[in-house]
């Protein structure tokens, strides 16, 4: 089958110099892949890079497939970041309910009734192991939960969309260990099903879980490296 995602000699650069790369990579079906390296080596803006979200003023190049598709800067949209999502490291709740925020995205990419969105977003729900914790107050307002709770509303909101790659940005570094465990095994069910890219400074983490690793190194001004193993 082909590659979810097929990244070559992609680099970004700010005004006056490269920040990241060239790195080139494959996601393969339901493989699970580490992105490791230190502070500033240029994992978030990867993964930022992956969905064409680039904050202003960084530009890249290089080339991006998505699903066979070749996606050239600026032209990333709805349907790519429905296929391809980004769980950001910062939760983002949006005003509204605990559901409301399951469905945000959900209600976009799929129409059906809403019966039907509901019982997905509670799947995902269960998923990213959050379920025993709201199903009570499912339409209290979601800025009442944790920083952890957070974390994984915004993994359910992803799970909802059953994208082919979720890209999951230190999605346990806000959470205790038994949130952590919980995250952990939603993760590795996701192996064989989805295509992963977990950015992650806990060597043992990405041990437990990733089946390839890739290695940014801190980038320097002549020459940033990347190595896949
Ligand atoms: N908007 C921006 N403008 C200029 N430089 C930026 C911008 N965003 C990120 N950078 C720079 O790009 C580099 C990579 O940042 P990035 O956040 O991707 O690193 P990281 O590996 O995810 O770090 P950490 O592990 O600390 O989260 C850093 O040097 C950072 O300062």
């Amino acid at each position: 089958m082909d590659n979810i995602i097929t990244v070559r000699h992609l680099r970004v650069h700010s005004r006056d110099k490269t920040l990241v790369g060239p790195v080139s990579f494959s996601l393969e079906p339901g493989s699970t892949t580490g992105l490791c390296g230190p502070s500033g080596a240029g994992k978030s803006t990867v993964l930022r890079a992956l969905v064409d979200l680039l904050p202003n003023g960084l530009t890249r190049d290089g080339d991006l497939q998505v699903l066979g598709r070749t996606i050239a800067p600026g032209k990333g949209d709805a349907n790519l970041r429905a296929k391809v999502v980004l769980v950001p490291q910062t939760p983002v709740v949006f005003g509204g309910s605990i559901l409301d925020n399951a469905l945000f995205g959900l209600r976009h990419v799929l129409r059906a009734p809403r019966k039907v969105l509901r019982e997905r977003a509670e799947q995902a729900l269960h998923e990213a192991g959050l379920w025993k914790e709201v199903s009570d107050r499912l339409d209290a307002p979601a800025h009442t939960l944790s920083v952890g709770q957070r974390q994984r509303l915004c993994l359910a909101r992803a799970l909802a969309l059953e994208p082919a790659a979720l890209l999951l940005d230190e999605p346990t570094s806000a959470l205790d260990e038994q949130s952590r465990d919980t995250v952990e095994k939603t993760i590795a069910a996701l192996h064989g099903r989805r295509a992963v890219l977990l950015v992650s400074h806990d060597p043992a983490q990405v041990e437990r879980l990733c089946d390839t690793i890739i290695r940014l190194d801190q980038p320097t001004a002549t020459s940033p490296t990347v190595t896949v193993s």
